[in-house]
């Protein structure tokens, strides 16, 4: 069976908060974010294609990481461009005919899992377009320019989200086009499905899924890399 699934894999941002090039600065382990997510995305048989999308800068950079990869899944390389969606639509438009579902995924959160790129597929195939994510967990105030509070919002409705983001082709297609034809600017590619009328299902996932945004993030992501590795069954000496 053909897999159902065209990956398309954001890696071209400026890293301005953290600071240094997020994607292809290598962990304690020797593995960059962008390897990490290659290596579990490219694992799963409902991935038939992976477009890794890169600033122009990082164009050779990422074809040389991509090349380190034997897979039986094609990969290309796709420059990105000036906003996150931008990157994404360079990414769709590179993506090959025949994949009933778009993935959408950051290269900045390496934590993806296999279990989790199912369970957002399967919810895809019930609803045409899927998300993970959790409910929030801290109290939420909307803050005003002066720092100061303007009003707490009803927490038990607030959820954040993440990718991988899973999508109905033709959905995502019409999203896209109504998204620019507006000239409106989204931080997920949900929100473009919801600026069309259509529902999104949230698939709650309660796992580590850390986006590398700051320093401290990277901080986070060493140990838990870290703490994975030591959990790891090693080979009997
Ligand atoms: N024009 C852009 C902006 C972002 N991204 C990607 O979208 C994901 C989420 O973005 P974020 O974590 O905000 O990364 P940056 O945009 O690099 O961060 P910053 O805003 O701090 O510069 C990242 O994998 C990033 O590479 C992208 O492909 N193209
Ligand atoms: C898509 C995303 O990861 C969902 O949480 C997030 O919105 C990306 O935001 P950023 O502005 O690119 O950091």
């Amino acid at each position: 069976m053909k897999a159902p699934i065209g990956s398309i894999l954001v890696a071209a941002g400026q890293s301005r908060r953290m600071g240094f090039d997020k994607i292809f600065k290598p962990f304690s382990n020797g593995l960059c974010p962008l390897e990490i997510c290659l290596c579990t995305i490219s694992r799963s048989p409902l991935v038939g294609q992976i477009v890794v999308v890169v600033s122009k800068e990082n164009i050779q950079r990422a074809e040389q990481t991509v090349s380190g990869f034997s897979l039986d899944k094609q990969l290309k390389v796709v420059m990105g461009g000036k906003e996150r969606q931008d990157s994404v639509y360079q990414g769709f438009l590179a993506l090959d005919e025949g994949f009933e579902y778009v993935m959408i995924h950051d290269s900045a959160r390496p934590f993806v899992t296999e279990e989790l790129i199912e369970k957002v597929y399967q919810a895809a195939v019930e609803a045409g377009a899927a998300i993970c994510g959790k409910p929030c967990s801290d109290t939420v105030k909307e803050v005003g320019e002066q720092a100061q509070v303007l009003r707490t919002l009803d927490r038990s409705k607030i959820w954040t989200v993440q990718t991988p983001q899973i999508f109905r082709r033709p959905l995502l297609q019409k999203a896209y086009l109504e998204l620019y034809s507006h000239g409106k600017i989204v931080t997920d590619d949900a929100s473009a499905i919801e600026m069309i009328g259509e529902n999104v299902k949230v698939v709650r996932y309660t796992g580590t899924n850390l986006k590398m945004t700051i320093p401290e993030d990277w901080e986070i992501a060493e140990l838990l890399l870290e703490k994975k590795e030591r959990l790891q069954p090693q080979p009997r000496s």
